[in-house]
């Protein structure tokens, strides 16, 4: 019986914030924000169009100071090479609170909920009510109360779910490409939806119109300013908190901040941010955003990436096919093992597999004549014997699947990780561009990476130990040197 199919695809799986759907097409919007490849000057991070002005960040500063959030002033917003950032206002100690903001603040769902247009957004995902909010606002002008901090929100990010097409066919064949182009799909369909059912039926409330590239602005916006426990159903903005940038060199990303009560005598909420390091009076308050986020994760949510191979990731998903003929039994070990008909596997640069990936392989790659390691006796003890090589049939197949589609991704690519290295030693290149060049060299490395431990495995199938000899050991029926004991017979 012929082995069944191996389902692996090289596809990022969705992500949950907000969900993302997996790109059906290569369409792409024309997003806000495109910029020329390869212009000779390099820029600063937001170009002078992202940037707000200088007055409008001491408006910010005032208004600020008027809600009662700068009372200590240890931080100040500055320009820095990030865009805006916190600079300390003197020494900072380590763990020392930078910056305290009351929940009066914020702009949350609460925020949205007590708002003129708070009935029409009940029951809306929070991130959609509170976009929604952001571009009316914004839409007022100075009449609005929140002029002051969305003044200095930028109109751009380096988010991938900015780029000019020109500039996305640089990460063409990458996992960071389909999950912009799914993100952009996911936001146009609710754009979709919500200007349908609340924005055109409720015009007088959106006197300006408020079209697919505003919301993808709101969206990144959310996406780069929120803090990561802040989001989902918390998703809150914390306006003067939101300017600190990240930094890698911080590798401690608890602590930072918490939300705490205002005092003793106080129900109000407050949103403190401590430094995690010492800063000297002058200079940039970073934080650390998120350890667990991979180059094409930064590069999508912030737009920048981190120079540690740790941050190279290359997902695989793997899948046990409904068209399996085992398909249910496959199901059913899968689950007990806290797995599913999908699994979604991170492999990291420099880092050994995930532990669960080469059981799971040999379990969708399970059929012919191993098929009988299914029946329902073998049920509690299968997945200790599939932590080891099954057969040489299993085994040969799972190398040869996973190698062939590293190749055929790998074939997906328009440069190699040599061209990449090279135009990376190149000056003035454009910022976008080193993003790009340095995510997809990224992903190339993780699948030759991967590529390269399926050959090793597959030059080694030989001395491998399968099943059958482990089996026929436990009995007492193979010496350990694979000799077939003989018993005499009377
Ligand atoms: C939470 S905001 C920080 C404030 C932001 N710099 C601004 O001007 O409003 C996050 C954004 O700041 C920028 N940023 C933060 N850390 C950065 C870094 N290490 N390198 C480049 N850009 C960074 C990115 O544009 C990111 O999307």
């Amino acid at each position: 019986m012929a082995l069944p199919r191996l389902f692996l695809h090289l596809v990022p799986p969705s992500s949950t914030f907000p969900a993302i759907s997996k790109p059906s097409t290569l369409s792409l919007l024309n997003a806000a924000g495109s910029r020329r490849i390869g212009s000779s000057a390099a820029r600063g991070y937001l170009g002078e169009r992202a940037a707000p002005p200088e007055s409008a960040v001491s408006d910010f500063w005032r208004w600020l100071g008027e809600k009662g959030a700068v009372s200590a002033a240890i931080v100040k917003p500055a320009f820095v090479p990030e865009g805006l950032g916190l600079v300390a206002q003197r020494d900072i100690s380590r763990n020392e609170v930078v910056v305290e903001v009351p929940k009066s603040l914020w702009i949350d769902p609460d925020t949205v909920a007590t708002s003129e247009i708070g009935r029409l957004c009940a029951g809306l995902k929070p991130w959609i009510a509170i976009s929604l909010f952001l571009l009316r606002e914004k839409a007022l002008g100075p009449a609005s109360p929140w002029h002051p901090y969305l003044n200095i929100l930028p109109s751009t990010t380096n988010s991938t779910i900015f780029w000019s097409e020109e500039e996305l066919s640089e990460i063409q064949g990458t996992q960071l490409l389909s999950t912009t182009v799914g993100a952009k799909e996911y936001v146009e369909s609710e754009f979709t939806k919500i200007e349908a059912e609340v924005i055109l039926p409720n015009k007088h409330l959106f006197p300006s119109a408020i079209t697919s590239l505003d919301f993808l602005w709101a969206f990144g916006m959310l996406r780069s300013r929120a803090f990561s426990r802040l989001r989902g159903e918390n998703l809150a903005l914390v306006p003067l908190a939101d300017l600190i940038n990240h930094n890698s060199s911080i590798t401690k990303e608890e602590s930072s901040w918490e939300i705490k009560g205002k005092g003793l005598f106080s129900r109000e909420l407050i949103f403190s941010l401590r430094t995690p390091v010492f800063v000297k009076s002058g200079k940039q308050v970073f934080i650390q955003y998120d350890m667990a986020k991979s180059n094409a994760d930064l590069a999508l949510d912030y737009g920048f990436f981190d120079q540690r191979p740790v941050r190279d990731t290359y997902t695989l998903t793997l899948e046990i096919s409904e068209s399996d003929p085992f398909y249910g039994d496959k199901l059913d070990i899968a689950e007990s093992n806290g797995l599913s008909d999908t699994a979604y596997f991170d492999i990291t640069q420099g880092c050994p597999l995930p532990p669960l990936m080469l059981p799971y392989l040999r379990l969708v790659a399970l059929g012919g004549t191993d098929a009988f390691l299914l029946e329902s006796i073998f049920r509690n003890s299968l997945w200790g014997h599939l932590e080891l090589p099954v057969s040489r049939a299993n085994e040969e197949t799972i190398c040869r699947v996973v190698r062939d589609a590293c190749k055929s991704a790998l074939s997906g690519y328009h440069t190699t990780i040599e061209e990449d290295e090279e135009l990376m030693e190149g000056e003035n290149l454009d910022e976008r561009l080193i993003i790009a060049v340095r995510v997809r060299a990224g992903e190339k490395k993780v699948l030759h990476q991967i590529e390269n431990a399926f050959r090793d495995r597959e030059s080694e199938l030989d001395g491998l130990e399968y099943y059958q000899e482990r089996r026929l050991k436990d009995l007492g029926l193979v010496g350990e040197q694979g000799d077939i004991i003989f018993w005499e017979t009377k």
